[in-house]
């Protein structure tokens, strides 16, 4: 019987995406407009406080397609304080306009087994740590989808052996690899947890990356033989103080 891979695991993650009800947005005042960003502002300021400590880390973002106009990452310690981050946005009156559209929940993690050392258990190292617990870069662009492993008669990932799937997610570190510096990856799990096995979050300076690693990918056997794609979502950062700028009529 194939043996499972023990994981490591490091912060909760929540996608939440929302739609914006610009009609309602639109029929309420200028000062009542007003008062809701500034409020939605300190909101943020909380969530800053949490990344500077390094308890936390947050991020916001412009979906560009139709799915969700905004996309909220928040990434915890615990599920109670995700689900506290949502209802104090919810409670908010911008919480009102914020439509829910899509959420995802998932935890980051890593295998101890290490794909670069074939055979050997992963240290512990600062790097491990920091990558279970990563303040997200604040680049441009993020790209969400969420994934899972074939389970098919003739390719079942999870009926292979430890040492091939080890040898398997080797080869797709090392196409990975080539993309340093132009995308960066968290890697979620969220078997138990939500409709598919993971989460794979992008960041880039530039979308066409998604594109490029996406596809570069498709060919690596891990992905062409056993990998199965939900929607994807795309958006553009938005910095704390853009808010106001963005929701100006
Ligand atoms: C930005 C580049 C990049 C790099 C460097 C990278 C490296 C690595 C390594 C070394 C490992 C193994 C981790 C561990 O836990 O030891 C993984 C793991 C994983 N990845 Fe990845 N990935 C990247 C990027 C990257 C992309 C673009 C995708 C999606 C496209 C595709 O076609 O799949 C992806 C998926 C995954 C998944 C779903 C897992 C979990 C797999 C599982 O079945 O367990 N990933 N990934």
């Amino acid at each position: 019987m194939a043996e499972a891979v023990v994981t490591v695991d490091g912060w909760s993650a929540l996608h939440d995406t929302r739609q914006f009800d610009w009609t309602s947005w639109k029929s309420i005042s200028e000062d009542e407009r007003n008062k809701a960003i500034q409020e939605f502002e300190e909101l943020i300021k909380q969530w800053e406080t949490v990344e500077e400590n390094k308890e936390g880390s947050h991020s916001i973002f412009k979906v560009v397609g139709n799915k969700a106009d905004l996309m909220f990452i928040f990434l915890r310690e615990t599920m109670d304080e995700l689900e506290e981050i949502k209802r104090a946005i919810n409670k908010s009156v911008l919480g009102d306009f914020l439509i829910p559209a899509y959420s995802y929940v998932s935890i980051i993690e890593m295998t101890m087994h290490d794909p670069m050392k074939a055979g050997e258990d992963r240290e512990l190292s600062p790097y491990v740590k920091e990558r279970l617990r990563p303040i997200m870069p604040k680049w441009e662009h993020a790209c969400f989808y969420p994934m899972a492993r074939r389970r098919e008669p003739e390719a079942n990932w999870f009926a292979i052996e430890k040492e091939e799937r080890t040898k398997l997610l080797y080869e797709h570190g090392m196409t990975g690899r080539k993309y340093a510096g132009k995308v960066k990856e968290i890697i979620t799990g969220s078997i138990g947890l939500d409709e598919w096995e993971w989460g794979v979050t992008l960041f880039a300076h530039d979308p066409l990356q998604f594109k490029k690693i996406v596809y570069e990918m498709r060919f690596d056997e891990v992905t062409t033989k056993y990998a199965e794609f939900g929607d994807f979502i795309m958006g553009n950062y938005l910095a704390p103080d853009e808010l106001a700028d963005y929701l100006a009529l």
